[in-house]
C-alpha cells in the first residue's frame, strides 16, 4: 500500500482480535510500526506472529496489558516509547460489551480510554517538549444514540465521545500540537456482538438477530473508515460515524455545540 502516514509510531490497545487487529493490519500495511496490548495473551501472540511474518519482526510487538491496571499501562506505554522512539498515534480501542459486568465495563471502556489518552497527551504535548501527535478513541453508534439494549455500554461510549470532543475543542489544543478524533461504528462482525445473550445486553428477547445481521458491517469496512480518519490532512475534531445501513461514511451531526467533522467534508466515500 503506497500510503503516506503522518503518524508512523503507533500504540494501540486491544489489538489481539476484531477491530483492533484490523486497524493494526491496516497501519502496518501503510508502513507504520505498532505496539499493541491486550489481555488475551493466546490470541495476541498468534496475532503478533501473523503480523511479524507478514510485516517484519521489528515493526510490530505485543505487550500484555490490561487497560484497567494503571501502573502496568503506564509501564507498557514507557516500554513502547523506548521501542518506537516516540508515539505519534495513540488508538484507544480496547472495549467490552457485557451489561451484567457493568463496573468492569466502565473501567475498561471509559476509564481505560481516559487513562490512555491522558498518558499520550503528557508524552505528545509540544508545549511541554513533546513532538505532538494524534489520538483516536473508539466510541460507537451507541455513543451517539440511546439504545435500550445497552444502557451502560452506551453510557461509556457517550462518555468516550464527549471526553474526546472536549479535548479536541479545548483552547490549548493548538499549543499541544495534538489532534483528537473519534470513530463511532455501528454493529461490526466481531466477537463483541457474536452470541448475544441476556448477560451481554438487556431485553435480548426483543433483539431480532436477522435484523442485526443485516446491519452488521465487516471488519474490512471499518478498517477502510479508520484509515480515512488516520489519513486526514487535519484530523482534529473529526467524529466519524460508520452507519452500517448505508454505503457511505457520515459526518457527525449529533449536536451543534461540540465539534463536527472538519468543515467541508460531508462525505468521505469519494476521498
Ligand atoms: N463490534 C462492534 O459492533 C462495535 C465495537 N465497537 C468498539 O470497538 C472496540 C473493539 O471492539 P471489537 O473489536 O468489536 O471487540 P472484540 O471483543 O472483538 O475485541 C476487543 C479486544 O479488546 C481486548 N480487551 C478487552 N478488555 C481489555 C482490557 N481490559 N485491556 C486490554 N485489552 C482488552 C479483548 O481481549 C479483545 O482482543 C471496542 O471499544 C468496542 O466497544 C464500537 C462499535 C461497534
Ligand atoms: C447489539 C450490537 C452491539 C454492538 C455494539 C456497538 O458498539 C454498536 C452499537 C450500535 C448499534 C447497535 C444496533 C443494534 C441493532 C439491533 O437492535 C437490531 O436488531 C435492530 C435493528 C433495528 C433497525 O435497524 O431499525
Amino acid at each position: 500500500m503506497a500510503t503516506i502516514l503522518k503518524t508512523k509510531n503507533v500504540f494501540l490497545t486491544g489489538g489481539a482480535c476484531g477491530l483492533g487487529k484490523g486497524f493494526t493490519d491496516s497501519l502496518l500495511a501503510a508502513a507504520a510500526r505498532v505496539i499493541f496490548t491486550d489481555v488475551n495473551r493466546t490470541a495476541a501472540e498468534a496475532t503478533e506472529k501473523e503480523f511479524q511474518d507478514k510485516y517484519g519482526k521489528d515493526n510490530v510487538k505485543f505487550i500484555e496489558c490490561d487497560v484497567t491496571d494503571g501502573p502496568k499501562f503506564e509501564e507498557t506505554f514507557q516500554t513502547a516509547i523506548s521501542f518506537l522512539g516516540h508515539v505519534d498515534l495513540m488508538v484507544n480501542n480496547a472495549g467490552m460489551m457485557v451489561e451484567s459486568k457493568w463496573e468492569r465495563m466502565i473501567d475498561v471502556n471509559y476509564k481505560g480510554v481516559v487513562r490512555g489518552t491522558l498518558m499520550a497527551v503528557e508524552h505528545m504535548r509540544q508545549d511541554k517538549g513533546g513532538k505532538g501527535g494524534r489520538i483516536i478513541n473508539i466510541s460507537s453508534e451507541a455513543g451517539l444514540k440511546e439504545m435500550i439494549f445497552m444502557p451502560i455500554y452506551g453510557g461509556t461510549k457517550h462518555a468516550v465521545r464527549c471526553f474526546t470532543s472536549c479535548l479536541a475543542t479545548a483552547p490549548d489544543v493548538k499549543a499541544q500540537g495534538i489532534e483528537y478524533g473519534t470513530l463511532c461504528p455501528g454493529p461490526v462482525d466481531t466477537d463483541l456482538i457474536r452470541n448475544l445473550d441476556e448477560t451481554k445486553i438487556r431485553h435480548s428477547n426483543l433483539m431480532q438477530p436477522e435484523r442485526l445481521k443485516e446491519r452488521t458491517s465487516s471488519v474490512e469496512r471499518l478498517q477502510e473508515a479508520f484509515m480515512k480518519l488516520v489519513l486526514l490532512e487535519e484530523m482534529n475534531k473529526a467524529i466519524l460515524y460508520v452507519d452500517s445501513k448505508e454505503e457511505n461514511f457520515y459526518e457527525m451531526k449529533a449536536n451543534n455545540l461540540g465539534p463536527t467533522w472538519p468543515a467541508d467534508s460531508t462525505d468521505l466515500s469519494s476521498q
